[in-house]
């Protein structure tokens, strides 16, 4: 790895966060195992991250979408980004992807500083997001969306990507291996259906399908259980917990939170742009703050201070009038 290619993102006073390529043996410890006993802050290290972002800023006009200190991903698990609508989350994965750039602040990747990388480039280094299905990609049949996946160039800059002719060289191999992951998704009935005949479910199945296509170590899912029948739900979790198994490490956007309670090791919350709590689901779910946070974005009017004996005398009125015999 070139010298000026590796940056230290660890906060102050603490040990430096980067990864090394290959641990020496009794080196970090890697998945769940990781997280165990880790205190359940805000920014809290982890012992082997495949991603830290440190200081990232994003302002649009007057608001700061984004405002994150510090927050790592542990390599090997399944993490789950939660927040209240307006959070941040989405403009977040966006500036760690490389669709969005920063005001201020770094990330890193595998220890690599993804500074000025395009999107496609952190695809090409293993990181990828998966895309919600476009009307243009619904006019595209299920092959030709995951022949769009091998070139990592998914999203704002789809179209900017003139790589067409690049294809005919691999055509071969990116049609055995999308067919493979057609197979694994059980979509390879559909190959040759416009993706916008898809049911929701499937296209869920779809999009984390194409984003298997560059072979990637961390994968980041827009809301995987969106517009998914239940029947299609477990079939969905199952495909996440075998990324999982299979050695990748996976983040994922969710408001579903049985989903989060289901499958995450470990749940980082965002809310007004900054991480305000992170920890394993159960104690994260009970957190006061994040309560707060949830509460405070989607209620306006606490139940336990409404005035019970008015909302009944309301109610009855209301009963009486539509009988007709109102006092
Ligand atoms: N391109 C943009 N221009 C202006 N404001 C934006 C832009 N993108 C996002 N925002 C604002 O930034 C804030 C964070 O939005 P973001 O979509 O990242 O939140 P989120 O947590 O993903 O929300 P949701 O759960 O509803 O998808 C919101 O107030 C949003 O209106």
């Amino acid at each position: 790895m070139p010298a000026d290619d590796s940056i230290n993102l660890s906060k102050p006073g603490t040990e430096p966060a980067a990864v090394p390529a290959e641990p020496a043996a009794g080196g970090p410890v890697t998945g769940k195992a990781g997280l165990v006993g880790l205190a359940a802050e805000p920014g809290v290290a982890k012992p082997d991250p495949i991603l830290v972002a440190h200081g990232i800023t994003r302002q649009f006009g007057g608001l700061k979408a984004v405002d994150v200190a510090h927050v790592e991903v542990q390599r090997g698990v399944i993490t789950a980004l939660i927040g209240p609508n307006g959070a941040g989350k989405t403009t977040f994965f966006n500036l760690l992807t490389g669709f969005d750039t920063p005001d201020a602040g770094d990330r890193s990747f595998n220890g690599k500083s993804l500074k000025r990388s395009s999107a496609s480039r952190v695809a090409r280094l293993g990181m990828v997001r998966t895309f919600q299905l476009t009307k243009v990609l619904s006019k595209l049949t299920v092959m030709e969306n995951m022949r769009l996946g091998a070139t990592g160039q998914l999203g704002e800059r789809f179209w900017a990507a003139p790589f067409r002719f690049l294809w005919a060289d691999q055509e071969s191999n990116v049609t055995a291996r999308a067919t493979e992951l057609l197979q694994r998704f059980k979509l390879d009935a559909k190959a040759d259906d416009f993706a916008g005949s898809l049911s929701g479910g499937q296209r869920k199945l779809l999009e984390m399908a194409r984003s298997l296509m560059v072979n990637p170590e961390l994968v980041m899912l827009d809301e995987p259980m969106a517009g998914v029948n239940p029947a299609l739900k477990q079939s969905l979790l199952g495909h996440v917990k075998s990324l999982r198994e299979e050695g990748m490490s996976v983040l994922f956007v969710e408001h579903d939170m049985d989903m989060v309670r289901d499958i995450s090791d470990w749940v980082i919350v965002m809310a007004q742009g900054q991480v305000i709590a992170e920890g394993p689901p159960d104690s994260v779910m009970t957190d006061q703050r994040v309560i707060d946070a949830y509460l405070g974005a989607h209620h306006d009017t606490d139940i336990t201070e409404l005035d019970l004996e008015a909302v009944a005398a309301e109610a009855e009125a209301e009963i009486l009038s539509e009988r007709g015999d109102s006092a």
